[in-house]
């Protein structure tokens, strides 16, 4: 159908995995200083997953349709025990050679990363829950770009291996059946062409979300890399080894 073809062409112009900075991760042309990066400030991005998805929540009066989008908050957040998707990054963060509690504390992130991951929790926090909904349907595109991180990971970098994947790995068991219900949703709900204008609008200013978390950090960690003030330096929060020249220069 015409406006389920439109919503992924969206994806298939915008979706980050065009990105220089993916291509140069999944094609093993990270250092691991920037591997790290990327991981301390994708932590943002998961940190805030679950606190979207309670906004969005918060302003469903529908309980069916709560008790299906609940399940996105366990899925990140888990339990006591075992924990989910956040304890899962962190064991990525681990396997690269970072202090969990470092990453865990944000400090670091980059100011270009938390505006764009905190205008995407204002977004579902403000918005009309169709466009809400709308906004989370990058998922459509996630699936491929974690086998390729899978695939390219494994093949480029010592540190990787099962348990440091663990992440993409169970988000492929997740994410299809989120972005089937999601995609169900706007279908459905979108009925006339301006409900179908605003979630195309919703999904494009999202692939701009993910998009602009990959400029900030190309921005301050591929040369000629600029950190701007309070980014990561190189070396806080490090326990592996550094590299030899851990983006010396660059900061000064
Ligand atoms: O690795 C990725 O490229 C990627 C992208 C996206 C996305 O498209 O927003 C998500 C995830 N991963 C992901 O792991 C995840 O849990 C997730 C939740 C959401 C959302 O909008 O609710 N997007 C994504």
């Amino acid at each position: 159908m015409a406006f389920e073809k439109r919503l992924r062409a969206i994806g298939a112009a915008r979706y980050h995995d065009k990105h220089p900075f993916h291509q140069m991760l999944h094609g093993g042309g990270c250092s691991m200083t920037q591997v790290r990066a990327w991981v301390i400030n994708r932590y943002y991005y998961q940190s805030r997953i679950p606190m979207k998805d309670a906004a969005f929540l918060s302003r469903c009066e529908d309980p069916q349709l709560r008790r299906i989008w609940r399940s996105r908050i366990e899925d990140h957040d888990g339990g006591i025990s075992e924990g989910g998707g956040i304890r899962r990054w962190l064991k990525l963060a681990e396997a690269v050679g970072l202090d969990p509690d470092f990453v865990a504390s944000t400090h670091g992130v980059l100011a270009g990363t938390r505006f764009a991951v905190d205008a995407y929790v204002h977004f579902v926090r403000e918005k009309p829950l169709l466009e809400a909904v709308a906004s989370s349907l990058t998922e459509l595109f996630a699936p491929a770009i974690h086998e390729n991180r899978i695939a390219g990971l494994l093949k480029h970098y010592a540190f990787a291996d099962d348990s440091a994947l663990s992440y993409f790995r169970q988000r492929l068991n997740e994410a299809p059946q989120d972005v089937r219900f999601g995609l169900a949703f706007v279908l459905d709900h979108a009925d006339t062409l301006e409900k179908q204008d605003a979630a195309a609008a919703a999904l494009t200013f999202k692939t701009d979300v993910l998009w602009s978390q990959l400029d900030t950090l190309h921005s301050a960690y591929v040369a000629p890399a600029r950190i701007p003030p309070g980014g990561w330096d190189g070396r806080e929060g490090v326990t592996g080894a550094l590299d030899e020249n851990p983006l010396r220069g660059a900061a000064e």
